[in-house]
């Protein structure tokens, strides 16, 4: 088994995402974290960028220990010694110097031949050999440079003091098959190149960043660069957490294993992400909130059966407490029973098909189905069982600006009739009281009205409370719905009938029959 190191640019190629600008503090709570992650090289920045950027590097240097420490640097004596002054402290300096190596780049950027940018580079490497022993050399856009010309800078910085030899896909153009062969031609061509580490540094234009990293690994190079969740100029850097994965789960076909402490992988994805404020995908690999996600019946049925059958990556080896069943409108009977278990519902099989033929409705209305909506359900079918006398049937609601709104409603009476009513009121709430009570031919004193929603989001169901009082009777009645008009008729209803069953207890136990026989 080889040991690839990792090199972790969050702080430098993924602060240049758009829109990401890190303050002092929050690139030192990154980088500390980074070292408990594991990562062997972290580079914590520009130096010659700003001041701000400078002071960033050095306190990162000053008090990281167990990683090299890293700055970049341009091929210039300036950039050089800014990087030098910021990490020096660095218990593991190490100097990143590049120049772009691609025809495109060195003619209409650097503006410079061949010949200049090979000088360039030769000088820059032994200008920094003055002060580090640790020098990582990258040859900027190598993807679309010419091999042999590549071979041949290779060769020279190696002589003037480099120790690691970077082969950036900085725009993302390569592909694994190719990247592969661009470092077998070079290992083969380049004389002293066995005296160097060899790295990859991809990007994911066409979002073969990661593949092209393992497709690297495969052609036998020490070191991988990237970030956490894949951040990073344009499209973005392999992800290292993916990166990391990838090998602990191949290990047989990869033969490599790396010092990442993966069990702190979704921590250190989550901190990245709230102070980078670059939002994970859900659906994104590894650190996604999908990504052990489990929503169709099929599949909940598979995994709760055995959980290998979908499932390659433990959610603890990552850091995730577990994996998690999403109730929707795939799931099937298995992952509806194991949550009625989890939430100790105890329920006959007549009972759990009646939840069961609920919560489906409930799905054609709501995309996913939390364990308060089923215990909300759960509630609704308990309340409604033998003891229910009125179910409202329907419910229609004129609202009107002049301040009178009028309500429609049907009521099924406990004798199996429909009665329908309609009355006005100053709001919608208080009309469709008003038919009730009409309907009923009763009246009741709203005493307590509550309304909140079961959980946030526009599909989100409308649990409401109500306390009513009439002839001395007091009843709390509760109704859940996803419209808050239907749960406001509901849970009023509801209060209605446990009066009713409180008058027919109290008549039962007068007479000595059981109102509930
Ligand atoms: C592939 C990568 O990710 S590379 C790293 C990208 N990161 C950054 O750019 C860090 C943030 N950058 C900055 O703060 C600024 O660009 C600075 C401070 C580095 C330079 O700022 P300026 O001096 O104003 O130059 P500007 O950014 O406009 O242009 C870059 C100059 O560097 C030159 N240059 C680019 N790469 C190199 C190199 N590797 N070695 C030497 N010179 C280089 C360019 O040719 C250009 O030179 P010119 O001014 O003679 O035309
Ligand atoms: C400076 C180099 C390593 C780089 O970021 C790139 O080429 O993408």
């Amino acid at each position: 088994m080889r040991r690839i190191e990792i090199f972790d640019t969050t702080l430098r190629d993924g602060e240049q995402s758009a829109g990401v600008n890190l303050h002092l503090h929050e690139k030192l709570e990154i980088a500390h974290q980074l070292e408990r992650y594991g990562v062997d090289v972290l580079e914590a920045g520009f130096p010659a960028s700003s001041r701000g950027e400078f002071q960033a590097v050095q306190q990162i240097a000053r008090t990281v220990k167990n990683c090299v420490v890293a700055g970049l640097a341009r091929s210039t004596e300036r950039d050089i010694d800014a990087v030098w002054e910021a990490v020096r402290e660095a218990a593991q300096p190490r100097l990143h110097v590049f120049i772009a190596t691609s025809p495109i780049h060195m003619e209409y950027k650097l503006r410079m031949t061949p010949e200049q940018v090979l000088e360039t580079a030769v000088a820059a490497v032994r200008y920094g050999a003055r002060h580090f022993s640790d020098i990582e050399w990258s040859a900027e856009d190598a993807t679309r440079s010419d091999w042999d010309f590549l071979a041949l800078i290779i060769e020279r910085v190696i002589d003037a003091g480099a120790t690691v030899i970077n082969l950036p896909d900085t725009v993302g153009y390569i592909t694994p098959d190719e990247y592969k062969r661009m470092f077998q031609y070079l290992l083969e061509r380049v004389p002293n190149i066995h005296r160097v580490k060899l790295s990859a540094h991809c990007h994911d234009d066409l979002g073969l960043a990661v593949a092209n990293t393992l497709a690297a690994i495969e052609a036998g190079v020490h070191q991988v660069e990237g970030t956490i969740n894949g951040i990073g100029e344009r499209a973005g850097n392999a992800s290292l957490e993916e990166v990391g994965v990838a090998l602990a789960i191949r290990k047989e076909y990869y033969q490599a294993t790396t010092r990442l402490n993966l069990r702190e992988t979704v921590h250190t994805s989550k901190l990245v992400s709230k102070l980078t404020g670059m939002v994970v995908p859900p659906n994104k690999a590894v650190v996604g909130v999908n990504a052990f996600a489990h929503e169709s019946g099929i599949h909940q049925d598979g995994v709760l059966k055995h959980k290998l059958t979908y499932e390659i990556i433990r959610p603890e080896m990552v850091g995730w407490t577990s994996n998690s069943m999403v109730l929707g409108k795939h799931s099937g009977r298995h992952a509806f029973r194991e949550k009625c278990a989890e939430l100790k519902l105890e329920l006959s099989e007549a009972e759990f098909e009646q939840l069961f033929n609920a919560f489906k409705a409930l799905t054609e209305k709501k995309k996913e189905i939390t364990d308060d909506d089923i215990l909300a359900l759960y509630m609704e079918m308990n309340s409604q069982a033998a003891d229910s006398k009125y179910e409202l049937q329907f419910l229609h609601v004129w609202y009107g600006t002049n301040g009178t709104t009028t309500a429609t409603v049907g009521i099924r009476c406990p004798d199996g009739r429909v009665v329908e009513e309609a009355a006005t009121g100053k709001g919608s709430v208080e009309a469709i009281y008003n038919t009730i009570e009409r309907a009923l031919g009763t009246s009741l004193q709203l005493i307590d009205y509550r309304i909140q929603s079961t959980t946030g989001g526009r599909d989100s169901l409308a649990e409401v409370y109500v306390k009513v009082e009439t002839e001395g009777w007091t009843g709390n009645g509760r109704g859940v719905d996803n419209d808050v008009l239907a749960a406001s008729a509901k849970a009023y209803l509801d209060a209605i009938n446990r009066i009713h069953l409180k008058q027919q207890w109290e008549q039962s136990t007068t007479t000595g029959s059981s109102a509930h026989a």
